[in-house]
């Protein structure tokens, strides 16, 4: 008789936290609506620290000031190369949800234009390794990494919406672009040899690609249901402490 009430309490309990998360859910929606702003913006601002922890991390002001140990650059170019990887089939698993769940054709050529691009990349990343000597085939995937890929996995399940895939999908690309754009501002120390690496991310093409992801997840957003809502800001929180773990791991290795 007691346990049951017990559960009956607990059971109510959950029922009053989950309400009040989809009030808070509505809450942002409303907030943003308020100052014109996407979905997107609205939880960054929310997010702030962690986002800048994942854009600003001591990882990246070491390239900026050209305080970097090389081994720390060397460690990240192999990890990244793997997690680069494993993020194709995850892109190509956006494209799949895409092509089944958006109404706009535009959806597509951006994701394929991204895809595209991911071929180039994993090319500049065999010659940027040769040139630093580093083997690519014999390197082991370390926690973090591991870590992420995971996370890529899961959101690559078929019944993970659109919605939530496109959000993690321009959160993961814009980590990467704010982080290496701030490495070219002007007063920066970039060493010569890494600019190139810099370069990938942190040029207009590439901003332009994000904004065009961040479009495309606002407008879902905008349409989406609460717990579809919810899912994408969970999304997009996990995106960022990884890249912070990311980051770790690659100085954690001098
Ligand atoms: C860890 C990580 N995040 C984002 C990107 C951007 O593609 C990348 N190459 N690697």
């Amino acid at each position: 008789m007691y346990a049951m009430q017990e559960v009956k309490g607990q059971k109510r309990v959950s029922e009053t936290l989950r309400r009040g998360e989809k009030m808070e859910e509505k809450l942002e929606k409303l907030k943003a609506e308020e100052k014109k702003i996407g979905m997107t913006e609205a939880w960054l601002r929310k997010h702030r620290l962690l986002y800048t922890g994942a854009t600003r991390h001591p990882f990246i002001h070491s390239i900026r000031d050209g305080t970097i140990d090389i081994a720390a650059f060397k460690t990240w170019l192999a990890q990244d190369y793997l997690f680069v990887r494993a993020f194709v089939p995850f892109a190509a698993s956006v494209l799949i949800k895409a092509y089944k769940e958006s109404d706009d054709d535009t959806d597509i050529e951006v994701i394929l234009g991204g895809i595209a691009s991911l071929k180039d990349e994993i090319s500049w990343f065999k010659s940027e390794a040769n040139k630093w000597g580093i083997s690519l085939s014999n390197v082991v995937p370390q926690k973090p990494n591991k870590n992420y890929c995971g996370l890529l996995e899961s959101l690559m399940r078929p019944e993970v919406e659109y919605t939530v895939a496109i959000t993690a999908f321009w959160a993961i690309e814009a980590v990467y672009q704010e982080s290496f754009a701030h490495c070219l501002e002007e007063g920066s120390q970039t060493p010569e040899e890494l600019k190139e690496a810099c370069e990938r991310w942190g040029n207009e093409g590439f901003a332009q690609y994000c904004q065009s992801l961040q479009k495309i997840a606002n407008l879902r957003l905008q349409k989406a249901s609460d717990d579809e809502l919810k899912n994408a800001e969970v999304a997009l929180l996990s995106v960022l402490e990884h890249e912070v773990e990311f980051w770790n791991m690659s100085r954690a290795s001098v």
